[in-house]
């Protein structure tokens, strides 16, 4: 489903009022609330509303269990890692347990070491369903998603579940869940604002099939369902949504 707001503020208390009734949804139906955080900038807005009491005050956080749909392969004080922003702006604010928390990084192991390691971690938290309750995504404006960024291996990789690469144009190391991973997710929420994604929105929904170049179109959940929630800047060259 497409769902088009006026503006960041209003997606993000859409987005905030979804977080809400899902955690409550996932705590009442087994206990715990699995949610894959996503970095970039658009998610701020959200995490500074879910940490104000019209909305922190709804959530059992007792029983939220967060990991992260990807994260730049630095240290967690680093600026540019997607935890610092989310302890920042959220996780700083709330009382998850520390144990109930999955940082996409480890000091003295390799990326690729650490993305085995997340993996079990992922399996042991999520049972032989591997079913995240939610996956938080926004969406670059070359249309990717996680670290699932055009043209890398990554995008055809079908049997991991948390990969790490080296992403040559940031010069950096990403570690990502992949879309098998991704796609098994009961609910999916992808994020985004401005005109400057409207392209690859578009190319995305209503594109040609065409991954390599818009990797967001690998978004399809095998039994869950997928939002999109977007502004009128983003969706103004969309026809059929
Ligand atoms: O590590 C990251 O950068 C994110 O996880 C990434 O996938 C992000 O969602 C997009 O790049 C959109 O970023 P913005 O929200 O800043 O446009």
């Amino acid at each position: 489903m497409v769902k088009v707001l006026e503006d960041q503020l209003q997606l993000s208390k859409e987005a905030a009022e979804l977080f809400v009734k899902l955690a409550a949804e996932a705590v009442e139906v087994h206990g715990k609330f699995t949610v894959a955080l996503t970095g970039g900038s658009s998610p701020e807005k959200l995490y500074d509303l879910l940490a104000t009491p019209a909305y922190r005050d709804k959530v059992d956080w007792s029983k939220v269990h967060v990991f992260w749909g990807d994260e730049r392969w630095v240290p967690l004080d680093d600026d540019q890692s997607n935890a610092k922003m989310a302890k920042r702006t959220l996780l700083s604010k709330v009382p998850v347990p520390k144990e109930n928390i999955f940082y996409m990084w480890a000091d003295g192991k390799s990326p690729e070491e650490y993305a085995a390691d997340y993996e079990q971690m992922v399996k042991k938290e999520l049972g032989e369903s591997l079913k995240f309750d939610l996956i938080l995504l926004g969406m670059g404006p070359d249309g990717h998603t996680a670290s699932l960024f055009p043209h890398q291996p990554v995008l055809h990789e079908q049997t991991k579940l948390v990969d790490a690469y080296y992403l040559a144009p940031q010069s950096m190391y990403r570690i990502t869940l992949t879309a098998p991973l991704i796609n098994k997710a009961k609910h999916i929420v992808v994020m985004l604002y401005g005109d400057n994604k409207a392209n690859a929105l578009y190319e995305v929904l209503e594109g040609e099939p065409n991954v390599e170049l818009y990797p967001s179109q690998l978004l399809h959940p095998e039994s869950g369902d997928i939002t999109w929630l977007v502004d009128k800047a983003a969706a103004a060259l969309l026809k059929k949504h």
